[in-house]
């Protein structure tokens, strides 16, 4: 009899965490930075409570059944997501964001970054994050937009 065909799986888990941060360049004036950050050059910042919706993927393995056991996705989202950004001034907590802005853009590529070192190589899928119900970001680890 012919063994079953591989079958490949996408696998999702949510994490919530509540940050502080300020949309700030160094590459712009204090001018600059108001006109084009607005509300959200705000000098003592504002919070948001964000959620991430991570994917992975891989085969379903035969004899656990599983792309990846849940328990052990848990534990790494909570070193690459809550140990580095929950309650935090991401500004001024976070070592990557004193020199990189704390756009949602960029809270999901540290986010991703930070995954890939913890998720066996190529699982990481999708990484997407939530800076409001309305503001929503999908990081999927491309560095530019490759050509058609
Ligand atoms: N490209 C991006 N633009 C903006 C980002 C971002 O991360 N990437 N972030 C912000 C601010 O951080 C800001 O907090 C957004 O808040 P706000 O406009 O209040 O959010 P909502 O649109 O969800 O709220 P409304 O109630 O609809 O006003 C700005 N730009
Ligand atoms: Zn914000």
């Amino acid at each position: 009899m012919a063994p079953p065909a591989a079958r490949l799986a996408r696998l999702s888990r949510v994490a919530n965490f509540s940050a502080c941060h300020r949309l700030h360049s160094k590459s712009l004036s204090d001018e600059e930075n108001l006109k084009l950050f607005g509300k959200c050059n705000n000098p003592n910042g504002h919070g948001h409570n964000y959620k991430v919706i991570v994917t992975v993927r891989g085969e379903i393995d035969p004899v656990s059944g599983m792309v990846i056991n849940l328990t052990d996705l848990k534990e790494y989202m909570q070193q690459a997501i809550m140990e580095p950004l929950d309650h935090k001034n991401l500004d001024k907590d976070v070592p990557y964001f004193a020199e990189v802005v704390s756009t949602t853009e960029n809270v999901a590529v540290f986010i991703w970054e930070n995954l890939k070192r913890l998720l066996p190589a190529g699982m990481l899928y999708k990484v997407k994050v939530y800076e409001t119900d309305q503001n929503i970001v999908i990081y999927k680890g491309e560095e530019t937009i490759s050509e058609r």
